[in-house]
């Protein structure tokens, strides 16, 4: 694994970022990326070789726009992003589970849980590129690909929304249990990550704790080319 990266993000200040998870279900990691790397994790998605899928979103009726999902190997840094990203937040899963009163325990290192997943016959990787133009957007979802789930995700903006596009806010939709609903709007800047849940996260009302019910998307673009980098831990059937 690349020290630069492990250390980068071991050195964060999780604590904070885990309590933004528990108050709002999200919590920016800023400048995760520098410029140039998100420059060439763009220039990956006009290379043949690097996927095992290409996705027209319009053709599954999950909004406009396209995404491909990186094939094994992965790209050196995303490999490395997704085994250093993936304990400070099995950790905060963990936790969530104990709230939850769920037994199921993540183990410490990304490793084994892929060996879970493949045990589960979830063996095609997650990783995706994905690239919105002008229109183009993002329909609420969940990314769940089986029965293993990992219940937080990260997307990385790797355009610059000051000089690439206008639009395409990143959403999260939060359906509370006999509420109305909340969304969440995240400002990102180039290089920045977003930390959020899969599909469910605990939160603690007054007669204990309750799952609120977690989807995210993109508004659409209203000018200009958006590129993301979805890393998502668990593989797909
Ligand atoms: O483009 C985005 O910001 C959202 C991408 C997405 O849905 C994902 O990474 O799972
Ligand atoms: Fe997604």
């Amino acid at each position: 694994m690349n020290e630069m990266t492990r250390d980068r993000i071991g050195s964060l200040d999780w604590e904070k970022h885990s309590r933004e998870l528990d108050a709002y279900g999200c919590t920016i990691l800023e400048k995760l990326i520098d410029p140039d790397t998100c420059r060439a994790l763009i220039a990956h998605y006009d290379d043949p070789d690097a996927f095992r899928s290409h996705i027209h979103m319009a053709r599954h009726g999950f909004g406009r726009g396209e995404y491909k999902y990186f094939a094994y190997p992965l790209p050196d840094i995303i490999a490395d992003l997704r085994q250093s990203l993936y304990p400070p937040l099995a950790e905060i899963a963990n936790r969530w589970n104990r709230a939850m009163g769920l037994d199921r325990h993540f183990p410490g290192d990304h490793a084994r849980f892929v060996v879970e997943c493949h045990g589960a016959g979830q063996t095609r990787p997650t990783p995706l590129l994905l690239r919105y133009g002008m229109g183009d957007y993002n329909c609420l979802h969940q990314d769940v690909y089986g029965d293993c789930v990992f219940p937080l995700q990260v997307a990385i903006l790797l355009s610059d929304p000051e000089t690439d596009f206008g639009g395409g806010e990143f959403v999260l939709t939060e359906q509370r249990p006999r509420m109305q609903s909340r969304a969440e709007v995240v400002p990102l800047t180039q290089g920045d990550a977003v930390i959020f849940p899969v599909h469910h996260r605990p939160v603690a009302g007054t007669r204990g704790t309750y799952l609120v019910n977690m989807r995210h998307g993109v508004s659409r673009l209203r000018a200009g080319t958006r590129h993301t980098l979805g890393i998502i831990f668990h593989d797909a059937k």
